[in-house]
C-alpha cells in the first residue's frame, strides 16, 4: 500500500512538466510584485513593521524564482510555502483579521494538490486547516500590534481579496488548461493507432456503425474496403521487422492520400486496413481501390541497404445494402479480398454479386 502511494506519488511528481514550473516562475514575478507594492503601501499607510516585513518577502520570491531557474524545485516550494505562511500570520497580528492577509493561505488547498502526492498532501491540509483555524481564533483573543485606520484597513482588505481572487483564477485557468490536454491527449490514445497514425480498429468499428446509422436514415450509398499488404511476413523476414514497420507506417500516409478527406481509413490488424466510403457505390469505391493499390505498388520502397522493395496490396470491396450489419458488410469485403490473394495478388476485387 505505502509503496503503491510512493509509486503514485513519484509519478506525480515527474508527471508536474515544465509548463507547471513556468506558471510558478510567473507565480513569483507576480507574489514579488504585489509585495514591492505592498513595502510602499504600508509606509504610506504607517505601519513600517509589516513595509519591512514585505522586502524579506520580496528577497524570498527573487531566490525562489532563481531557484526554479536552477531547477532546485524543492528548495523554491519550500521559500514560497514558508513566506506565504509567515506573512499571512504577521499581517494578521500585525494589523488584524480584516486585512484579509489569511485569504493567501486558502491558495495553498488547490496547490498542495497539484504540488503533493496524495497523502502528504492531505497532511498537508489538515495541518493548513489547523493554522487557519488557529489563526482566526488567536485574533478573537488579541488586538492587532499596530493598528491601522479602518478606512486603511478596508483598502488592504480589498486589495488582498482581489489579488487572490485573480491568482484562484489564474489557477484555476492553467488546472483547466492541463485538463483539456490531457484529454485530448487520452483521446488520441484510444483512438489512433500510433505506428500509422490512422484510427484504431475501435474507432474504426465505431466509425463504421455510424455510417451504417447514417446510411439507415438518409439511403446514401457507403462502401467497404478491407486492403491487406501482399506477402508482409517475407518482407519482415529479409528486410526486417524494424523496416517492416516504417512500411507499415508509409502506408498509412499514401493511402489516405489518395482518397477524399471524408473517406475514413482504419489499422484493422496487423497489415491489414479498412477503408470506409460514404456517399460511394462500389463501382465509384473499385476506382479509388484501384488508386490506392497503383500509388502503392508504384511507390519508390527503398530498403536501408539502398534495395527497392516490391510493396503490393490486395483489396477486397462491398458496398453496403439495408440487410446489412458491420460484420456482413466487412466480411463480403473480406471474401473479395481473398479471392484478390487467391488470384495472384496485387489487385482489386469486389464482392461477388448475388444471384
Ligand atoms: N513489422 C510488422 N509486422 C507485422 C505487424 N503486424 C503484423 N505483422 C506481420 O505481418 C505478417 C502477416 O503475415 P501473414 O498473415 O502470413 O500474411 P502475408 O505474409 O502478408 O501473406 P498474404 O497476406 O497471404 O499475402 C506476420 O508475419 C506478422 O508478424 C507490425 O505491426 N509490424
Amino acid at each position: 500500500m505505502d509503496s503503491n502511494n510512493n509509486m503514485s506519488g513519484s509519478r506525480q511528481k515527474s508527471e508536474r512538466g515544465p509548463q507547471f514550473w513556468k506558471i510558478a516562475r510567473v507565480t513569483c514575478q507576480l507574489a514579488g510584485t504585489v509585495d514591492i507594492a505592498f513595502f510602499f503601501m504600508f509606509h504610506f499607510l504607517g505601519s513600517p513593521i509589516l513595509a519591512w516585513i514585505n522586502v524579506v518577502s520580496v528577497a524570498m520570491y527573487v531566490a525562489a524564482y532563481y531557484a526554479l531557474k536552477r531547477k532546485q524545485n524543492r528548495f523554491a516550494v519550500r521559500l514560497i510555502w514558508i513566506e506565504v505562511i509567515v506573512h499571512s500570520a504577521l499581517g494578521t497580528v500585525i494589523i488584524g483579521w480584516g486585512s484579509g492577509f489569511h485569504y493567501y493561505l486558502l491558495m495553498f488547498i488547490p496547490v498542495l494538490f497539484m504540488t503533493m502526492p496524495l497523502r502528504s498532501a492531505v497532511f498537508s491540509l489538515i495541518g493548513l486547516w489547523g493554522y487557519y483555524i488557529g489563526l482566526d481564533v488567536l485574533m478573537w483573543f488579541m488586538e492587532p500590534v499596530q493598528p491601522i485606520s479602518s478606512g486603511a484597513l478596508l483598502g488592504v482588505h480589498l486589495f488582498n481579496l482581489s489579488v487572490v481572487f485573480g491568482m484562484f483564477s489564474y489557477l484555476a485557468y492553467f488546472y483547466l488548461g492541463m485538463v483539456l490536454s490531457a484529454q485530448h491527449k487520452l483521446r488520441r490514445l484510444a483512438t489512433v493507432d500510433s505506428l500509422t497514425r490512422l484510427f484504431n480498429r475501435r474507432q474504426g468499428s465505431f466509425l463504421a456503425e455510424k455510417e451504417i446509422s447514417r446510411f439507415r436514415r438518409s439511403g446514401q450509398p457507403v462502401a467497404f474496403m478491407l486492403l491487406d499488404v501482399d506477402h508482409f511476413k517475407t518482407i519482415n523476414d529479409r528486410y526486417g521487422h524494424e523496416m517492416g514497420d516504417r512500411i507499415l507506417a508509409e502506408i498509412g500516409k499514401l493511402i489516405p492520400a489518395q482518397l477524399r478527406t471524408q473517406d475514413l481509413v482504419a489499422r484493422w490488424g496487423g497489415e491489414e486496413f479498412l477503408i470506409i466510403l460514404p456517399g460511394s457505390d462500389i463501382d465509384s469505391a473499385m476506382v479509388s481501390a484501384e488508386r490506392v493499390r497503383e500509388a502503392l505498388s508504384s511507390h519508390d520502397w527503398k530498403a536501408a541497404t539502398g534495395i527497392t522493395m516490391t510493396v503490393t496490396v490486395s483489396v477486397g470491396v462491398s458496398e453496403l445494402c439495408k440487410s446489412d450489419n458491420m460484420a456482413s458488410v466487412i466480411s463480403r469485403a473480406d471474401q473479395a479480398l481473398y479471392r484478390g490473394k487467391a488470384g495472384g495478388r496485387n489487385r482489386v476485387e469486389p464482392e461477388e454479386v448475388s444471384a
